[in-house]
């Protein structure tokens, strides 16, 4: 198969299905820095991974978007990216936006959104960037400044728009609030809970487990590059112990 047939026939993954990664463990300099991680990511709904600096989170996400080698797999609707480049990963419905809320800052903020679109027929690239600018307002007042001259926050902002300009199915956020001031989190929040509303999986890295829990409907814990606890967020919630010992911020 080409790599343009392999993205078409990837593309064509259903979205109800689900984000599952399967024994996927990565290494970093020769050392083992996740561990045969097995998570379940549902289509609308967000689950959140916690887990202390170090744990693996980064490396995780690193892996599932095709920028470190993994073993394992992750499957969309039981079709397995894994060996797959970060290119062909996204053409088959999964946006990653990456920690530090990084743009291109030497751009304007629509031709942010229009190169992230690279590979999207024009007409969805219109209509993502017409949803972008109705969940961000903020942006849309700004789309022709410099993404290097917008504050933390809309950056961040810019960041997840960008993300979700190709309509994936899935979309890692890895640390939503990092950085971030709390008033900028709170306006957040609801864009996190309202990309799942529309269907689509969000797979939410956080270091804060107060933001984590106020958003996910599901938690694992990692830490030490395994998943120590997975389950709903409620049931994280009424036992804060199962926090301790690995997760002391937020
Ligand atoms: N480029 C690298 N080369 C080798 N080891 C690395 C590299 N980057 C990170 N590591 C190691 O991998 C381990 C996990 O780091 P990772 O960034 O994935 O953790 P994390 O859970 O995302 O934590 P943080 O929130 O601090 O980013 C750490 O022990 C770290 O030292």
């Amino acid at each position: 198969m080409t790599s343009d047939a392999a993205t078409v026939a990837l593309a064509a993954t259903p979205r109800d299905a689900a984000l599952a990664l399967a024994d996927v463990s990565v290494a970093r300099g020769g050392r083992p820095v996740v561990r045969g991680v097995d998570l379940e990511v549902p289509a609308g709904q967000v689950t959140a991974l916690l887990g202390p600096n170090g744990a693996g989170k980064s490396t995780l996400v690193l892996g599932i978007g095709g920028v470190l080698p993994i073993a394992g797999a992750v499957r969309i609707g039981g079709r397995d990216l894994a060996g797959r480049s970060p290119h062909q990963i996204r053409a088959a419905g999964l946006a990653v936006v990456p920690e530090g809320h990084r743009v291109l800052r030497g751009l304007s903020v629509a031709d942010n959104l229009r190169a992230a679109g690279t590979g999207v027929s024009r007409s969805a690239l219109r209509a993502g960037i017409e949803q972008a600018w109705v969940t961000f307002p903020e942006l849309e007042a700004r789309q022709g400044q410099l993404a290097g001259r917008l504050s933390g926050g809309q950056q961040q902002m810019l960041a997840i728009a960008s993300a979700l300009v190709g309509q994936p199915s899935y979309v890692i956020i890895d640390e939503l609030s990092l950085g971030l001031a709390p008033v900028v989190v709170e306006r957040l929040e609801p864009v996190v809970r309202g990309i799942a509303e529309r269907g689509i999986g969000v797979l939410l890295i956080e270091q804060f487990a107060t933001v984590a829990l106020r958003l996910a409907d599901r938690v694992a814990i990692m830490d030490r590059g395994r998943i120590g606890f997975r389950g709903v967020a409620d049931e994280l919630a009424d036992r804060p112990e199962l926090l301790h010992g690995v997760y002391l911020a937020g």
